[in-house]
């Protein structure tokens, strides 16, 4: 079973010296019921809870039942290992049931208990294909990565069509047949202590979408960029890591390998959406590589992936016959084509198989999926009110704001939304609340000034809006007369999904965000939170760029935008579910390099006043 979140940097990562292991000592031999005797031999392998070893039948017959073998691979995992849900056997054990017969998963023989180990008795199976990457020079040549496109793609297809996800595809989970025997080529996937399932059980519908940020569970190095922001399991994240496994196994190394520290996850992921497809697939290499890999990259939560014409564009590039490296999954292939200039045609064959198959994406689907740089971009949100005044000023600089805020007060207006951007203030006023007194503070490099803050809460007054600069400095906007009774903020560098996860638990819902910094300093959100609001769920949608999908996803669900901020890495939107139900606001987003002066006027037209804004990155 894999841990967490398993750090694979180093290439000489599994010490099979029984010198350097502390693992418990497993039987000289296994009697399980129904099977033979076996006697344990030398250990195969070793992971995060268990370890592997090879089984030898004690009486060796000439012909063996299939589901009675000589040799077999011996699984021991201790009863008091972490890795057993509720003292129960291992997770791995349900899904290995649920999945049998699926194609390209070990068969298993046996399960039970002896010594105080669990002991499943599985296939015998040869190296890993990190194995093999690692005797071959530490990278593979083009037809036997091609071969395991293939067959871990096959593989994918059966386990997903069974409801499971893998959760962690990477080199060393895929596994080739025992030596010396017919399966020696075939490719298998082992280890399924993270599977899911993706589908409910009952109904086989796909599961809810929902982001968990901070949640990661796989390998940081092979993991979807979904799996690193906390997004549940679809069959889009096996894809994803497949095609990682497949440039790292052909190149030999991965863009994001070396990040060290506390936040290397967050790092990873950050290059990860730094880097699209063709910086990843090199110039040389037949464009299947590329096109899969964007294929995959844009495929929505609960979208089938293409198995088949995924396959379609590797099998060219197997090989043919006894040349084959991997034996492959046997479909009618149709004769090779006559070509002239055999690299040009082959990569020609690609492009075209991927336009047959729908698999290339238009231009502007290209432009949408990761552009592999980082863009910043105004985000307004409007919300539909009954006609009303509303004034917005933008590129204000801070010796302005006041005349401008103190003239709409004197209009009967309030701030309603502010944002700063390259050292400029942008502030939303008008007439929607019903508000009995409204105070300001701009500082100069103070984020967040506390001293004021709390002086103001002692005087009845909330956070309503806040926004901060690159240089620190803040814009915080207090008002008096909401419902709330209490109030709390975090300013932290890293989103702090912990702290209101705690406080979503003391009836606390997220009422503003507001970030401050730029890359070259420290980039900080301030989160804040504030008890007995009208809201009765929330929940947070944190990207790289904006999260348009679980944005959607939510608004049909009837969720709304109520808070959102962005710093120059990531853009976060709090969406909240009212706690009267129906009558939900109409809600618009758009997102501009400019401020949005001459669309707020269109939008006015239509009865949708701006109700939040902020700056900060939106593209990747
Ligand atoms: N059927 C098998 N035949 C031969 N070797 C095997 C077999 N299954 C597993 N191994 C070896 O044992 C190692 C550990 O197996 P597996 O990944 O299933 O264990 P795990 O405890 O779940 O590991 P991890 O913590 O890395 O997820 C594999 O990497 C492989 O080298």
């Amino acid at each position: 079973m894999s841990s967490m979140a398993a750090s694979d940097e180093d290439v000489s990562h599994k010490s099979e010296d029984p010198e350097q292991d502390e693992l418990p000592t497993v039987p000289d031999r296994v009697a399980l019921s129904g099977m033979p005797i076996y006697l344990v031999e030398k250990r195969l392998g070793k992971g995060g809870f268990g370890q592997v070893c090879l089984g030898r039948r004690l009486q060796q017959r000439r012909s063996t039942p299939a589901n009675k073998p000589n040799k077999v691979a011996i699984k021991f995992e201790s009863t008091s290992s972490k890795g057993c849900s509720n003292g129960g056997p291992p997770y791995e054990w349900q899904v290995y049931t649920k999945i049998s017969g699926c194609y390209g998963i070990p068969k298993i023989f046996a399960k039970g208990t002896q010594a105080g180990f669990y002991i499943m008795v599985m296939e015998l199976l040869g190296p890993s294909v990190w194995d093999v990457w690692n005797a071959e020079g530490q990278a593979l040549s083009v037809p036997y990565v091609a071969c395991v496109a293939t067959e871990a793609l096959r593989a994918l297809q059966d386990l997903h069509d069974r409801g499971y996800v893998h959760g962690d595809v990477k080199p060393e989970n895929l596994l080739l047949g025992a030596p010396d025997t017919p399966d020696a080529t075939r490719l298998y996937l082992v280890d399924l202590g993270l599977a899911q399932r993706y589908t409910s059980s009952g109904t086989m519908c796909h599961l809810p979408y929902h982001q968990n940020p901070n949640e990661f569970r796989g390998t940081i190095r092979y993991a979807s960029v979904h799996a690193h922001l906390g997004r549940i399991s679809s069959r889009r994240d096996d894809l994803e890591s497949l095609a990682y496994t497949l440039v790292f196994l052909l190149s030999g190394c991965l863009p994001w390998q070396g990040f060290q520290g506390e936040d290397k996850g967050y790092q990873v992921c950050k290059k990860k959406m730094d880097t699209n497809a063709e910086m990843l697939c090199l110039k040389g290499w037949p464009s299947a590589f590329r096109v899969f890999m964007e294929a995959v990259l844009a495929l929505k939560y609960d979208e089938e992936p293409k198995y088949d014409a995924y396959m379609a564009l590797f099998r060219p590039l197997t090989g043919h016959g006894a040349s084959r490296p991997l034996t492959i999954f046997p479909v009618e292939e149709p004769p090779p084509k006559k070509v002239t200039g055999r690299k040009r045609a082959r990569d020609d064959s690609a492009e075209n198989t991927a336009a047959e198959l729908g698999l290339s994406l238009p231009e502007d689907a290209r432009k949408k999926a990761r552009t592999g740089w980082a863009g910043s971009q105004w985000i307004t949100v409007y919300v539909k009110r009954k006609p009303m005044k509303q004034r917005y000023h933008y590129n204000v600089n801070a010796d302005r704001l006041t005349t401008h805020v103190e003239k709409g007060y004197g209009e009967g207006l309030l701030i309603t939304a502010v944002a700063s951007s390259k050292g400029l203030w942008a502030v939303i006023m008008d007439a929607s609340a019903k508000h009995k007194g409204q105070a300001y503070k701009l500082t100069n490099g103070v984020f967040m000034p506390r001293d004021w803050i709390t002086e103001k809460w002692d005087q009845g007054y909330y956070i309503t809006a806040v926004a901060g600069s690159e240089n620190f400095s803040s814009l915080v906007v207090m008002t008096k007369g909401t419902k709330w009774t209490q109030q709390s903020y975090k300013v932290d560098s890293t989103f702090p999904y912990e702290w209101i996860k705690k406080k979503w638990r003391e009836n606390f819902h997220v009422t503003s965000i507001g970030t401050a910094g730029s890359p070259s300093t420290k980039q900080q959100w301030a989160v804040v939170m504030s008890r007995d609001t009208d809201f009765r769920h929330q929940v947070v949608e944190i990207d790289f760029q904006y999260p348009s999908e679980g944005i959607h996803y939510h608004w049909d669900k009837g969720y709304r935008i109520t808070a959102c901020g962005a710093t120059q890495h990531q853009a976060a939107v709090v969406m909240s579910l009212p706690k009267r139900a129906g009558g939900e606001p109409t809600q618009e987003t758009l997102r501009t390099g400019e401020f949005p002066a001459a669309y707020v006027k269109e939008k006015w037209e239509r009865d949708l006043y701006i109700d939040l804004v902020a700056y900060g990155r939106t593209v990747s």
